[in-house]
């Protein structure tokens, strides 16, 4: 069912600073900042090639990630997105295997554009997870 890992994201405090650091310490290739209300989240991505780093910032009032960067104030990993060919599909096995997938259970439009599902962190060791139809 899993594809390629399309991307690692980290919740940061500062974006700006956290995309400039990429940028000019790391020397990595990264893009505009994109505001997503409806995920609560700005994002910015880095492009390495054969995946992509994530930076999360919260935006506006019950960001998910919120809770995430109070209890890591100086951020951290929160989750890998995986690529899968029919997320439906995907959800349904899941479900049937007793994975809590979060929210209405409905894919939503993520950053690419693309249907998405988040999966809890306490059904896969401590690692939330993102899932992308491509
Ligand atoms: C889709 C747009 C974009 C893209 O790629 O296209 C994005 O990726 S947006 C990313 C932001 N969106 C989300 O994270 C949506 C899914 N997340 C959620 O629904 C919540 O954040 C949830 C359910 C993971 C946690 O929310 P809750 O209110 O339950 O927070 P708690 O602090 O009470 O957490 C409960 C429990 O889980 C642990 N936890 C929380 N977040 C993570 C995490 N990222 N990784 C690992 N573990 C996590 C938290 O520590 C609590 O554990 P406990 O042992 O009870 O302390
Ligand atoms: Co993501």
């Amino acid at each position: 069912m899993l594809g390629k890992l399309n991307h690692v994201a980290i919740a940061v405090p500062d974006l700006a600073a956290a995309a400039a650091t990429y940028g000019d310490v790391l020397g990595a290739k990264v893009s505009e900042p994109q505001p997503l209300p409806d995920h609560g989240v700005t994002v910015v991505f880095i492009d390495l090639g054969n995946s992509k780093v994530e930076l999360l910032e919260p935006l506006g009032e019950d960001s998910p990630i919120a809770a995430f960067l109070e209890k890591n104030p100086a951020g951290g990993m929160h989750h890998v997105c995986y690529e899968v060919a029919d997320i439906l599909a995907a959800r349904d096995r899941l479900v049937a295997a007793g994975a809590r997938v979060l929210g209405d259970g409905q894919p939503k439009t993520g950053a690419h554009g693309k249907p998405v599902l988040f999966l809890h962190p306490k059904d896969f060791f401590g690692t939330l997870i993102e899932l992308e139809q491509v």
